[in-house]
Protein backbone atom coordinates (compact mmCIF):
# COMPACT_ATOMS: atom_id res chain seq x y z
CA UNK A 1 0.00 0.00 0.00
CA UNK A 2 1.67 3.17 -0.93
CA UNK A 3 2.22 5.37 2.31
CA UNK A 4 1.51 9.13 2.12
CA UNK A 5 4.88 10.07 3.55
CA UNK A 6 4.24 14.37 2.95
CA UNK A 7 1.68 13.61 5.76
CA UNK A 8 3.16 11.32 8.38
CA UNK A 9 6.26 11.10 10.61
CA UNK A 10 9.11 8.70 11.18
CA UNK A 11 8.89 10.22 14.67
CA UNK A 12 7.24 10.69 17.35
CA UNK A 13 4.30 13.47 17.70
CA UNK A 14 5.10 16.66 19.91
CA UNK A 15 9.34 15.42 19.48
CA UNK A 16 10.11 19.01 18.76
CA UNK A 17 6.92 20.99 20.34
CA UNK A 18 8.45 24.38 22.04
CA UNK A 19 11.29 24.65 19.55
CA UNK A 20 12.03 27.09 16.43
CA UNK A 21 13.80 26.60 13.19
CA UNK A 22 14.85 28.73 10.36
CA UNK A 23 14.55 26.82 6.98
CA UNK A 24 16.39 28.25 4.05
CA UNK A 25 15.26 27.66 0.46
CA UNK A 26 12.01 26.37 2.49
CA UNK A 27 9.40 27.04 0.45
CA UNK A 28 10.23 24.60 -2.24
CA UNK A 29 11.47 21.02 -2.47
CA UNK A 30 13.68 19.68 -0.13
CA UNK A 31 13.58 22.62 2.05
CA UNK A 32 9.39 22.37 1.71
CA UNK A 33 9.83 19.03 3.27
CA UNK A 34 12.00 19.72 5.65
CA UNK A 35 9.68 22.57 7.05
CA UNK A 36 6.63 20.00 6.80
CA UNK A 37 8.37 17.48 9.26
CA UNK A 38 9.42 19.99 11.67
CA UNK A 39 6.19 21.34 11.61
CA UNK A 40 4.42 18.21 11.83
CA UNK A 41 6.44 17.49 15.34
CA UNK A 42 5.22 20.82 17.23
CA UNK A 43 8.20 23.25 15.86
CA UNK A 44 7.62 26.21 14.79
CA UNK A 45 9.26 27.16 11.60
CA UNK A 46 10.12 30.26 9.34
CA UNK A 47 11.32 29.56 6.05
CA UNK A 48 12.99 32.20 3.59
CA UNK A 49 14.22 32.70 -0.07
CA UNK A 50 14.62 34.71 -2.40
CA UNK A 51 11.36 34.60 -4.43
CA UNK A 52 7.77 36.11 -2.07
CA UNK A 53 5.60 34.55 -4.59
CA UNK A 54 7.31 30.82 -3.69
CA UNK A 55 7.10 31.21 -0.19
CA UNK A 56 3.90 32.88 -0.17
CA UNK A 57 2.36 29.65 -2.15
CA UNK A 58 4.35 27.53 0.39
CA UNK A 59 2.96 29.15 3.55
CA UNK A 60 -0.39 28.82 2.41
CA UNK A 61 0.02 24.86 1.40
CA UNK A 62 1.04 24.33 5.22
CA UNK A 63 -0.89 26.49 7.01
CA UNK A 64 -3.89 24.09 5.52
CA UNK A 65 -2.48 20.86 6.88
CA UNK A 66 -3.53 19.92 9.00
CA UNK A 67 -0.54 17.56 10.34
CA UNK A 68 1.60 20.89 10.52
CA UNK A 69 1.05 21.68 14.21
CA UNK A 70 3.89 24.21 14.61
CA UNK A 71 3.63 28.09 13.61
CA UNK A 72 4.91 28.47 9.86
CA UNK A 73 5.94 32.18 8.87
CA UNK A 74 8.09 33.27 5.69
CA UNK A 75 10.50 35.89 4.77
CA UNK A 76 12.08 36.90 1.67
CA UNK A 77 15.72 36.33 1.76
CA UNK A 78 18.60 35.90 -0.59
CA UNK A 79 21.58 34.00 1.33
CA UNK A 80 23.85 35.91 -0.76
CA UNK A 81 23.07 39.12 0.81
CA UNK A 82 24.48 40.13 4.26
CA UNK A 83 21.85 42.51 5.02
CA UNK A 84 19.14 39.63 4.27
CA UNK A 85 20.67 37.33 6.35
CA UNK A 86 21.14 39.30 9.18
CA UNK A 87 17.26 40.35 8.73
CA UNK A 88 16.16 36.82 8.69
CA UNK A 89 17.50 35.70 11.33
CA UNK A 90 16.26 38.57 13.15
CA UNK A 91 13.25 38.31 12.04
CA UNK A 92 12.80 34.89 12.71
CA UNK A 93 14.01 35.75 16.79
CA UNK A 94 11.19 38.39 16.90
CA UNK A 95 8.69 35.94 15.73
CA UNK A 96 9.14 32.94 17.73
CA UNK A 97 11.51 34.49 20.69
CA UNK A 98 14.11 31.68 20.18
CA UNK A 99 15.80 29.89 17.45
CA UNK A 100 17.18 26.21 18.44
CA UNK A 101 17.83 25.09 14.72
CA UNK A 102 19.24 26.93 11.73
CA UNK A 103 18.82 24.52 8.05
CA UNK A 104 20.78 25.79 5.39
CA UNK A 105 19.16 24.49 2.89
CA UNK A 106 18.48 26.99 0.08
CA UNK A 107 20.97 26.35 -2.88
CA UNK A 108 21.59 25.32 -6.45
CA UNK A 109 24.14 25.77 -9.33
CA UNK A 110 23.60 24.94 -13.16
CA UNK A 111 25.03 22.22 -15.44
CA UNK A 112 28.09 23.56 -17.45
CA UNK A 113 31.36 21.79 -18.26
CA UNK A 114 34.09 23.54 -15.72
CA UNK A 115 35.67 24.77 -19.23
CA UNK A 116 33.19 27.10 -20.36
CA UNK A 117 32.15 28.69 -16.59
CA UNK A 118 32.99 32.26 -16.21
CA UNK A 119 34.38 34.01 -13.15
CA UNK A 120 30.90 35.41 -12.29
CA UNK A 121 29.37 32.23 -13.07
CA UNK A 122 31.33 29.89 -10.29
CA UNK A 123 30.78 33.28 -7.96
CA UNK A 124 26.93 33.04 -7.98
CA UNK A 125 27.12 29.34 -7.14
CA UNK A 126 29.74 29.65 -4.92
CA UNK A 127 28.48 32.44 -2.51
CA UNK A 128 24.90 31.08 -2.72
CA UNK A 129 25.84 27.42 -1.53
CA UNK A 130 29.27 28.49 0.81
CA UNK A 131 28.96 32.22 1.56
CA UNK A 132 25.14 32.01 2.26
CA UNK A 133 25.50 29.29 4.77
CA UNK A 134 28.52 30.88 6.45
CA UNK A 135 25.99 34.13 6.99
CA UNK A 136 23.66 32.45 8.01
CA UNK A 137 25.43 30.04 10.32
CA UNK A 138 27.14 33.42 11.74
CA UNK A 139 23.84 35.33 12.21
CA UNK A 140 22.71 32.92 13.93
CA UNK A 141 25.37 31.75 16.45
CA UNK A 142 25.96 35.48 17.49
CA UNK A 143 22.07 36.52 17.78
CA UNK A 144 21.05 32.94 19.40
CA UNK A 145 22.96 30.33 19.77
CA UNK A 146 26.29 31.15 21.16
CA UNK A 147 23.93 32.05 24.68
CA UNK A 148 21.67 29.41 24.58
CA UNK A 149 22.67 26.69 22.31
CA UNK A 150 21.42 24.92 18.78
CA UNK A 151 21.69 22.63 16.27
CA UNK A 152 22.37 23.05 12.49
CA UNK A 153 22.12 21.21 9.35
CA UNK A 154 23.49 22.13 6.04
CA UNK A 155 22.37 20.64 2.83
CA UNK A 156 25.45 19.71 0.75
CA UNK A 157 25.47 17.09 -1.65
CA UNK A 158 27.37 13.31 -2.69
CA UNK A 159 30.21 14.77 -4.40
CA UNK A 160 33.29 13.11 -2.59
CA UNK A 161 34.42 11.95 -6.12
CA UNK A 162 33.97 15.66 -7.16
CA UNK A 163 31.08 16.47 -9.46
CA UNK A 164 31.47 16.61 -13.24
CA UNK A 165 29.70 19.31 -14.76
CA UNK A 166 28.83 21.36 -11.81
CA UNK A 167 32.47 21.46 -10.45
CA UNK A 168 31.90 25.42 -9.29
CA UNK A 169 28.90 23.29 -6.68
CA UNK A 170 31.37 20.49 -6.13
CA UNK A 171 33.84 22.95 -4.80
CA UNK A 172 31.22 24.89 -2.41
CA UNK A 173 29.73 21.98 -1.23
CA UNK A 174 33.02 20.12 -0.42
CA UNK A 175 33.73 24.05 1.28
CA UNK A 176 30.37 23.50 3.27
CA UNK A 177 31.69 20.53 5.04
CA UNK A 178 35.08 21.55 5.77
CA UNK A 179 33.19 24.83 7.64
CA UNK A 180 30.93 22.48 9.41
CA UNK A 181 33.87 20.95 10.91
CA UNK A 182 35.22 23.99 11.87
CA UNK A 183 32.31 25.54 13.70
CA UNK A 184 32.01 22.08 15.31
CA UNK A 185 34.83 22.26 17.17
CA UNK A 186 34.87 26.48 17.52
CA UNK A 187 31.04 26.13 18.93
CA UNK A 188 31.31 23.24 20.80
CA UNK A 189 31.40 24.99 23.73
CA UNK A 190 27.91 26.81 23.63
CA UNK A 191 26.19 23.85 23.04
CA UNK A 192 26.39 23.84 19.33
CA UNK A 193 26.54 20.83 17.24
CA UNK A 194 26.23 21.53 13.42
CA UNK A 195 26.21 18.31 10.69
CA UNK A 196 25.75 18.08 7.20
CA UNK A 197 23.48 16.21 4.85
CA UNK A 198 24.44 15.10 1.67
CA UNK A 199 21.80 14.10 -0.91
CA UNK A 200 22.18 11.90 -3.71
CA UNK A 201 19.89 12.44 -6.51
CA UNK A 202 16.25 13.24 -5.13
CA UNK A 203 13.68 14.04 -7.28
CA UNK A 204 11.80 17.33 -6.42
CA UNK A 205 9.79 18.69 -9.42
CA UNK A 206 10.94 22.51 -8.52
CA UNK A 207 14.56 21.58 -8.71
CA UNK A 208 14.81 19.82 -11.79
CA UNK A 209 12.82 22.59 -13.87
CA UNK A 210 15.91 24.27 -13.17
CA UNK A 211 17.72 22.13 -15.57
CA UNK A 212 15.21 21.96 -18.56
CA UNK A 213 15.71 19.78 -21.38
CA UNK A 214 18.89 18.33 -19.76
CA UNK A 215 16.99 17.21 -16.94
CA UNK A 216 15.40 14.09 -18.05
CA UNK A 217 18.36 12.92 -19.83
CA UNK A 218 20.18 12.89 -16.91
CA UNK A 219 17.50 11.23 -14.88
CA UNK A 220 17.52 8.59 -17.45
CA UNK A 221 20.97 7.59 -16.99
CA UNK A 222 21.62 8.26 -13.18
CA UNK A 223 18.61 5.86 -11.98
CA UNK A 224 19.84 2.48 -13.45
CA UNK A 225 23.55 3.51 -11.57
CA UNK A 226 22.27 3.97 -8.16
CA UNK A 227 21.80 0.74 -6.04
CA UNK A 228 18.89 1.44 -4.77
CA UNK A 229 17.41 1.68 -8.50
CA UNK A 230 15.50 4.88 -7.74
CA UNK A 231 16.16 8.31 -7.18
CA UNK A 232 15.10 9.42 -3.39
CA UNK A 233 12.15 11.73 -2.13
CA UNK A 234 12.29 14.87 -0.07
CA UNK A 235 11.08 13.70 2.70
CA UNK A 236 13.79 10.53 2.94
CA UNK A 237 15.99 13.90 3.09
CA UNK A 238 13.92 15.41 6.14
CA UNK A 239 13.86 12.52 8.08
CA UNK A 240 17.88 12.42 7.90
CA UNK A 241 17.67 16.52 8.61
CA UNK A 242 15.04 16.15 11.76
CA UNK A 243 17.63 13.02 13.45
CA UNK A 244 20.82 15.07 13.47
CA UNK A 245 18.42 18.43 15.11
CA UNK A 246 17.06 16.16 17.30
CA UNK A 247 18.36 15.34 20.77
CA UNK A 248 18.98 11.74 19.68
CA UNK A 249 21.66 13.19 17.73
CA UNK A 250 22.96 14.91 20.69
CA UNK A 251 26.53 13.47 20.39
CA UNK A 252 27.06 13.93 17.08
CA UNK A 253 28.78 16.62 15.34
CA UNK A 254 31.21 17.87 12.53
CA UNK A 255 29.90 15.07 10.33
CA UNK A 256 28.06 14.54 6.90
CA UNK A 257 25.32 11.72 6.57
CA UNK A 258 25.08 10.95 3.01
CA UNK A 259 21.29 9.71 2.14
CA UNK A 260 21.76 8.52 -1.47
CA UNK A 261 20.59 4.98 -1.86
CA UNK A 262 24.08 4.17 -2.24
CA UNK A 263 25.06 6.22 -5.08
CA UNK A 264 28.51 7.36 -3.30
CA UNK A 265 29.95 3.96 -3.06
CA UNK A 266 29.57 3.01 -6.40
CA UNK A 267 30.58 6.71 -8.27
CA UNK A 268 29.89 9.61 -9.59
CA UNK A 269 26.51 10.96 -9.93
CA UNK A 270 27.16 11.90 -13.60
CA UNK A 271 27.99 8.30 -15.68
CA UNK A 272 31.72 8.80 -16.58
CA UNK A 273 30.37 8.56 -20.49
CA UNK A 274 29.25 12.21 -20.19
CA UNK A 275 32.13 13.66 -19.23
CA UNK A 276 33.90 13.02 -23.26
CA UNK A 277 36.64 10.87 -25.02
CA UNK A 278 39.82 9.76 -23.22
CA UNK A 279 41.56 8.76 -26.05
CA UNK A 280 43.78 11.46 -25.38
CA UNK A 281 45.01 10.49 -21.96
CA UNK A 282 48.51 9.16 -21.73
CA UNK A 283 50.17 5.54 -21.49
CA UNK A 284 53.14 5.04 -19.61
CA UNK A 285 54.60 1.59 -20.57
CA UNK A 286 53.56 -0.64 -23.36
CA UNK A 287 50.04 0.48 -24.40
CA UNK A 288 49.96 -2.53 -27.06
CA UNK A 289 49.46 -5.24 -24.36
CA UNK A 290 46.18 -3.53 -23.27
CA UNK A 291 43.15 -5.71 -24.96
CA UNK A 292 41.08 -3.59 -26.78
CA UNK A 293 37.89 -4.31 -23.79
CA UNK A 294 40.75 -2.90 -21.29
CA UNK A 295 41.27 0.86 -23.40
CA UNK A 296 38.21 1.89 -24.59
C1 LIG B 1 20.31 17.26 -13.25
C2 LIG B 1 21.43 17.13 -12.26
C3 LIG B 1 20.96 17.06 -10.83
C4 LIG B 1 22.09 16.78 -9.91
C5 LIG B 1 21.67 16.83 -8.49
C6 LIG B 1 21.47 18.19 -7.98
C7 LIG B 1 20.24 18.66 -7.87
C8 LIG B 1 19.99 20.00 -7.32
O1 LIG B 1 20.81 20.68 -6.76
S1 LIG B 1 18.41 20.49 -7.53
C9 LIG B 1 18.40 22.21 -7.06
C10 LIG B 1 18.26 23.01 -8.24
N1 LIG B 1 17.85 24.35 -7.89
C11 LIG B 1 18.63 25.37 -8.12
O2 LIG B 1 19.76 25.25 -8.59
C12 LIG B 1 18.03 26.69 -7.81
C13 LIG B 1 19.02 27.75 -7.51
N2 LIG B 1 19.96 28.03 -8.60
C14 LIG B 1 20.15 29.28 -9.06
O3 LIG B 1 19.49 30.20 -8.65
C15 LIG B 1 21.24 29.49 -10.09
O4 LIG B 1 21.68 28.30 -10.63
C16 LIG B 1 22.46 30.28 -9.52
C17 LIG B 1 23.02 29.57 -8.30
C18 LIG B 1 23.54 30.43 -10.56
C19 LIG B 1 22.09 31.67 -9.13
O5 LIG B 1 21.51 32.33 -10.22
P1 LIG B 1 21.50 33.90 -10.36
O6 LIG B 1 21.88 34.62 -9.15
O7 LIG B 1 20.16 34.22 -10.90
O8 LIG B 1 22.63 34.08 -11.36
P2 LIG B 1 22.79 35.22 -12.41
O9 LIG B 1 21.67 35.19 -13.37
O10 LIG B 1 23.07 36.48 -11.68
O11 LIG B 1 24.08 34.72 -13.16
C20 LIG B 1 25.33 34.74 -12.53
C21 LIG B 1 26.32 34.07 -13.47
O12 LIG B 1 25.97 32.69 -13.58
C22 LIG B 1 25.77 32.35 -14.96
N3 LIG B 1 24.71 31.39 -15.11
C23 LIG B 1 23.54 31.35 -14.43
N4 LIG B 1 22.79 30.33 -14.86
C24 LIG B 1 23.49 29.71 -15.85
C25 LIG B 1 23.24 28.58 -16.69
N5 LIG B 1 22.11 27.88 -16.60
N6 LIG B 1 24.20 28.22 -17.57
C26 LIG B 1 25.36 28.90 -17.67
N7 LIG B 1 25.65 30.00 -16.90
C27 LIG B 1 24.72 30.39 -16.02
C28 LIG B 1 25.34 33.66 -15.62
O13 LIG B 1 25.56 33.65 -17.01
C29 LIG B 1 26.21 34.67 -14.88
O14 LIG B 1 27.51 34.67 -15.40
P3 LIG B 1 27.99 35.82 -16.45
O15 LIG B 1 27.13 35.65 -17.66
O16 LIG B 1 29.42 35.52 -16.71
O17 LIG B 1 27.76 37.14 -15.76
N1 LIG C 1 17.37 17.46 -5.65
C1 LIG C 1 18.58 16.88 -5.62
O1 LIG C 1 18.83 15.85 -6.26
C2 LIG C 1 19.66 17.48 -4.81
C3 LIG C 1 19.54 18.70 -4.20
N2 LIG C 1 20.57 19.21 -3.47
C4 LIG C 1 20.46 20.50 -2.82
O2 LIG C 1 19.35 20.51 -1.96
C5 LIG C 1 18.83 21.84 -1.85
C6 LIG C 1 17.37 21.86 -2.20
O3 LIG C 1 17.21 21.42 -3.56
P1 LIG C 1 15.81 21.04 -4.20
O4 LIG C 1 14.74 21.14 -3.19
O5 LIG C 1 15.98 19.78 -4.95
O6 LIG C 1 15.65 22.17 -5.32
P2 LIG C 1 14.87 23.57 -5.30
O7 LIG C 1 15.28 24.28 -6.53
O8 LIG C 1 13.41 23.31 -5.07
O9 LIG C 1 15.44 24.26 -4.01
C7 LIG C 1 16.37 25.29 -3.99
C8 LIG C 1 15.83 26.31 -3.01
O10 LIG C 1 16.85 27.24 -2.70
C9 LIG C 1 16.31 28.54 -2.75
N3 LIG C 1 17.39 29.44 -3.11
C10 LIG C 1 18.18 29.39 -4.22
N4 LIG C 1 19.04 30.41 -4.22
C11 LIG C 1 18.79 31.12 -3.09
C12 LIG C 1 19.34 32.30 -2.55
N5 LIG C 1 20.32 32.97 -3.17
N6 LIG C 1 18.85 32.76 -1.37
C13 LIG C 1 17.85 32.10 -0.73
N7 LIG C 1 17.29 30.98 -1.20
C14 LIG C 1 17.76 30.49 -2.38
C15 LIG C 1 15.20 28.47 -3.80
O11 LIG C 1 14.17 29.43 -3.57
P3 LIG C 1 14.13 30.86 -4.34
O12 LIG C 1 14.24 30.56 -5.80
O13 LIG C 1 12.83 31.43 -3.91
O14 LIG C 1 15.29 31.63 -3.82
C16 LIG C 1 14.64 27.08 -3.56
O15 LIG C 1 13.62 27.12 -2.59
C17 LIG C 1 19.69 22.70 -2.80
O16 LIG C 1 20.77 23.27 -2.08
C18 LIG C 1 20.17 21.65 -3.77
O17 LIG C 1 21.28 22.07 -4.51
C19 LIG C 1 21.74 18.52 -3.28
C20 LIG C 1 21.90 17.30 -3.85
C21 LIG C 1 20.90 16.70 -4.71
Amino acid sequence: MARDYGRSSAFRPGLLAGKAALVTGGGTGIGLAIARELLTLGCDVSIVSRSAVKLDAALDALRRDGACVGRARAQPCNVRSEADVRGAVAGALEAFGRLDFLVNNGGGQFISPAADLSANGFRAVVETNLLGTFLACREAFTQYMREHGGAIVNITMVNRNGFPRMAHSGAARAGVLNLARSLATEWASSGVRINCVAPGIVYTPSGFENYGAMGEPFLNAVTPAVPCKRLGTAEEVASAVVWLLSEGAAYVTGQELSVDGGLSLVGYPFPLADTGEHSAFPVYGDAAVLPPAARL
